[in-house]
């Protein structure tokens, strides 16, 4: 008999709605621990609500999401941003920011905290960034600080929304194995990604919604599935059996 891998995250027959809408229904599975799984569907099919209803911003209209990571563990790395880029922020104080949840915004750093601010700055290339404010950034520099945040906060939980848009490629390179190593040392990572090519090169595991439901498969079977010279097309785009 198979052992049935541990999952901190599970779903059972999960409805969610926006605007007293339905957008998914029925949605029941387990995201495997130390795994990285990518959440597929066209436009609108319902994969930033699916992250609200996990992240518990977003009350189930029916099921339940389950989830034993610890709330100071789970991290959101949204779409968009809406950072407040007037804000005078370092890098550094960004990424220190990640210890927040756990150890609280007003108690102050220790040397461990800055040790570890330093190792995690250093592990993203973004040690001579460390003084540089926030609004001074390019979008890959950005999107390595956020990253850096959720390495602080030593994330079981990370779910992250197109994390590679608007990114330059060596920025690519070194998200995709700060996010290797997470899952190697046992988080369990979920990525929205419209993005094929990154899709073989990251996940195993996949989600795809389609028509207000979801399906779990592995990225092996939903590569084989599409045709080559789809290459590294989007998604999203006309790919058979992941239109909403
Ligand atoms: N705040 C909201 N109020 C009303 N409807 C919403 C809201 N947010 C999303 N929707 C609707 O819910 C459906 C699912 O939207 P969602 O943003 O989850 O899709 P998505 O798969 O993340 O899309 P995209 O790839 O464009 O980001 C869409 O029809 C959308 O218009």
């Amino acid at each position: 008999m198979t052992e049935t891998p541990p999952s901190r995250l599970e779903l059972h027959d999960l409805q969610l709605a926006q605007a007293n809408r339905t957008v998914l229904e029925h949605v029941s599975g387990r995201f495997r621990d130390g795994a990285i799984t990518a959440l597929v569907g066209a436009n609108g099919a319902g994969k930033s609500t699916l992250i609200q209803g996990i992240m518990g911003m977003l009350r189930p209209v029916a099921g339940r999401v389950v989830c034993t990571a610890p709330k100071e563990r789970r991290a959101w790395l949204p779409q968009q941003l809406a950072l407040d880029l007037t804000f005078p922020m370092s890098v550094e104080e960004l990424v220190m920011t990640g210890s927040w949840p756990s150890h609280g915004a007003l108690t102050g750093y220790c040397a461990r905290h800055y040790r570890r601010g330093r190792e995690v700055m250093a592990r993203l290339g973004i040690s001579h960034l460390a003084h540089r404010p926030l609004g001074e950034l390019s979008g890959g520099q950005r999107q390595r600080a956020l990253i850096g945040r959720t390495l602080m906060q030593e994330a079981e939980l990370l779910l992250l929304d197109e994390p590679f848009a608007n990114v330059d490629a060596e920025t690519v390179e070194v998200l995709m194995t700060v996010l290797r190593d997470m899952a190697a040392e046992g988080a369990t990572i979920i990525v929205v990604l419209h993005d094929m090519e990154q899709l073989a090169r990251l996940a195993e595991e996949v989600v795809v919604l389609t028509g207000g439901h979801a399906r779990w498969t592995t990225a092996q079977a939903l590569l084989q599935s599409q045709p080559a010279h789809l290459g590294s097309a989007r998604l999203a785009l006309g790919i058979p059996g992941i239109d909403a």
